[in-house]
């Protein structure tokens, strides 16, 4: 069969439709031969052909392109008679994953040979236990009847471990199927790297290829690029380097009798040993030349995939250009016998290594701007060419052939992430792929519960040398978890804080070389584990007492304790102080503290309050609103607008603010107090702090999940308007009337009875 390919023509199939064989290599001889048809090609007649001393990767592909599916051809003889195994075929391959991963799961072997994945779509509940199907509310197991942890089976496939998260996980088993592009966005630790992860497991493996690059004779700068079926490529070189071996030794054979017989003749018939040492010596320089570029001839197993038990995944989060891309070494001696061949010097990047696999890329907006162009380049074409990317070196000087890059690309961040993509590569997901955004907690029911449980034994299977978790402690763990999602009736599935949690409670446990790790061990990681904004925030606060920064007695007027929190789970309590003064100008509100963007805004929402409240002509006054040691971090988000108000009307009417309380809530202009994040937090820092009562939003009320250790030390009163916060906050009966009805008449709550609800402010400082 004619072959109208030219050597230097893309040597790969096409990545998108993978010839039957699943070899899919081209020939690159140019002779006319297409291997791959010649299923019924015989063995070479007497089956010591030299093999190609050109280096063409010609005769690789022939030992290779038998057709790998039929079942009679066990083992390929090369024509050069070198009989190579054939490695797992598709109809082995099922026995191969099975072998390889120790996988029962039949869905492995199923979605390989492309049975119907989105069968595998439901959520694996737990197994290995008695459950009751009907459990009270206060079970945290779920109805599960377990001592430990150890009762629990723990699925076998990464993607039935994965927990919450539902939508992206059939999104993950799908585009898996579809073999698409999937943009994760999200919170960390929500499990983004782990359904990447779980998607190379769904990946057919049968379609993994190696891939080689060869010595080009013709074009030393440009080295030719072949793929072979996954395990051939480690045959291809190990039978390259035996050849090599074996004529170096022919060679070393035949030198050595020449030098015998040139020392002979020199003895013997001229009687000059002298001249026989130096033409000796000429001979073995001229033999030591000749097998200088036997070496060179040995292909470079550029993507080895024998090994691999699942597609490959690929993580190439923050990697420079080269291990994205791949590179071209530098080499010093270009020329002049010592130098390396350029194929030799090749290095295959993220990019190469992910082909038929998953390429995932966390924070890909840190990549820069190239990067993201040929990233994108690699996915259009499904090949890219490896080049030096430093372009002083002599690296630079190489291209070589394209090489496949058909992977399934996962690109992951945060909201930021996505807005500073490059817009080419965000629309290239974007049409052809799906995009998740991951939850960051999940509602409270018995079988997430379950799951929670088995989360804990996930994470002690994992790491291997934790003791098992006993029954007290992971509900111990399940209460964190619903402390943690700062929502009444959710679970948080920020998951890998939760796992430090596992951790950390584990080694305490094997520190004590405890059988079991318990509730005890829970609480004191608990305590340990905190995280750094937690540990600054209580230093934060012992610092504020020690400079009397903190007060929370008596009445003072223009001062209101403000709450804020730092990071995800820790508060701090913040003040805020007003002071009026006459203005030489047009009045203004002046806010100082590091106000963001939403903190600026909200301080104008309450300047419209203020304006309308105001007996005195405000157009000639000048407002100072002061965050007080706000820090560098700054103010973000509106939960201090109460706060604000109070403080302002108190410094305005000269009433003094009760210092023992504390208060956070966002405001309406008409003054409804709204909702905002992270209350538990923020009462605990005002009960650290030494507050005996808290203002909340009324919406926010079902959120509180404060440790028991506060419950006695804070009183915790909702509101749901601006007049409720003045009337329990200000100083003196009389004035406080006063004002709260002139505040009430002018306001008027734009919302129904019972206050508000909606979701927590996203930025709840
Ligand atoms: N949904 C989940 N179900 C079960 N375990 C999870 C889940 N999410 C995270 N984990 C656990 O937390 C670990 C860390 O998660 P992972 O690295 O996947 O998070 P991520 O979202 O990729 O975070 P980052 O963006 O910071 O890399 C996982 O290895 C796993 O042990």
């Amino acid at each position: 069969m004619s072959n109208e390919k030219d050597a230097n023509d893309p040597p790969t199939e096409d990545p998108e439709e993978p010839d039957e064989s699943g070899v899919g290599t081209p020939d690159p001889t140019g002779n006319g031969e297409d291997a791959r048809d010649d299923g019924a090609r015989a063995p070479a007649d007497d089956g010591v052909d030299e093999p190609d001393d050109t280096g063409d990767p010609a005769s690789d592909e022939e030992a290779v392109a038998d057709d790998p599916t039929d079942p009679d051809n066990s083992d390929e003889v090369w024509d050069d008679g070198i009989v190579v195994d054939d490695g797992p075929g598709p109809d082995d391959a099922g026995a191969g994953r099975e072998e390889a991963t120790g996988a029962t799961s039949e869905g492995v072997t199923e979605a390989n040979e492309g049975g119907d994945i989105d069968e595998l779509g439901s959520s694996v509940e737990v197994e290995g236990a008695d459950i009751d199907e009907d459990p009270d509310e206060d079970d945290l197991l779920g109805g599960l009847k377990i001592d430990t942890t150890a009762e629990l089976e723990i699925p076998d496939r990464l993607v039935d471990q994965v927990i919450g998260q539902e939508h992206a996980r059939d999104v993950i088993i799908k585009a898996a199927k579809q073999r698409r592009h999937v943009m994760m966005i999200g919170s960390p630790g929500t499990g983004k790297s782990m359904l990447a992860k779980a998607m190379s497991e769904l990946l057919p493996k049968e379609e993994l290829q190696d891939v080689l690059v060869y010595h080009n004779p013709d074009d030393g700068n440009k080295p030719k690029v072949r793929t072979v079926p996954a395990g051939k490529g480690d045959q291809i070189v190990d039978a390259h380097r035996e050849e090599a071996r074996k004529r170096n030794q022919m060679r070393s054979l035949l030198m050595w009798i020449i030098i015998a017989v040139v020392l002979g003749y020199a003895l013997i018939i001229v009687g000059q040993i002298l001249v026989g040492i130096i033409a000796a010596g000429v001979v073995y320089l001229v033999f030591r030349y000749l097998n200088r570029g036997s070496d060179a001839m040995i292909p470079n197993l550029l993507v080895n995939n024998g090994d691999t038990k699942t597609a490959p995944f690929r993580d190439a989060t923050g990697a420079h250009a080269g291990a994205l891309l791949g590179d071209v070494r530098h080499d010093p001696f270009q020329s002049g016998g010592m130098e390396t061949p350029s194929h030799d010097r090749v290095e295959a990047g993220a990019i190469h290594k992910a082909n038929k696999g998953v390429l995932f890329i966390d924070e890909i907006n840190t990549l820069d701007i190239r990067s993201q162009q040929h990233l994108m380049t690699a996915i259009q074409e499904g090949e890219f060419s490896i080049t030096g990317q430093s372009e002083r070196s002599s690296g630079a000087m190489v291209q070589t052939e394209p090489v496949p890059t058909d992977f399934v690309m996962i690109a992951a961040g945060n909201l930021d992430a996505m807005e500073n993509m490059h817009p080419a590569l965000r629309s290239r997901i974007k049409g052809y792929g799906y995009e998740v955004y991951m939850e960051d907690t999940i509602e409270d029911t018995p079988e997430m519960r379950r799951k929670y449980v088995r989360f804990i034994a996930q994470e002690v299977a994992k790491d291997g040398r934790l003791p098992e978790f006993s029954a007290d402690a992971i509900e111990e763990v399940i209460l964190e978890a619903k402390r943690r999602s700062g929502r009444k009736g959710h679970l948080t599935l920020l998951f890998r804080n939760l796992g430090g949690l596992v951790r950390v409670a584990g080694d305490i446990a094997r520190g004590e070389d405890a059988e079991l790790t318990t509730r005890e061990h829970v609480l004191q990681a608990k305590g340990r584990s905190r995280s750094i904004e937690q540990q600054l925030a209580d230093d934060f606060i012992e610092r504020r007492k020690d400079y009397e920064l903190q007060v929370s007695d008596g009445y003072v007027v223009g001062r209101v304790n403000g709450l804020a929190v730092m990071g995800e789970d820790s508060g701090i309590m913040l003040p805020v102080m007003a002071e009026v003064a006459p203005s030489q100008g047009p009045g203004e509100v002046i806010a100082t503290g590091q106000l963001k963007e939403m903190a600026q805004e909200s301080v104008s929402n309450v300047s419209a309050i203020i304006k309308k409240f105001s007996d005195e002509n405000i157009s000639e006054m000048d407002i100072h609103i002061q965050f007080v040691q706000a820090g560098q971090q700054g103010v973000d988000g509106d939960s201090a607008s109460i706060t604000v108000a109070t403080a302002v009307i108190s410094a305005l009417e000269n009433v003094g603010v009760d210092q023992s309380l504390a208060m956070t809530g966002s405001l309406s202009v008409r003054g409804d107090v709204l909702p905002v994040g992270g209350v538990t937090h923020k009462i605990e820092a005002a009960a650290k702090a030494g507050c005996t009562r808290v203002i909340i939003p009324q919406a926010n009320e079902q959120d509180v999940m404060i440790e028991d250790e506060y419950k006695d030390m804070i009183e915790v009163i909702p509101v749901s308007h601006i007049s409720e916060v003045l009337d329990i906050a200000l100083e003196g009966e009389a004035e406080k009337d006063s004002l709260v009805s002139r505040l009430k008449s002018i306001t008027g709550s734009a919302l129904k009875e019972g206050g508000v609800s909606g979701p927590s402010s996203p930025s709840p400082q």
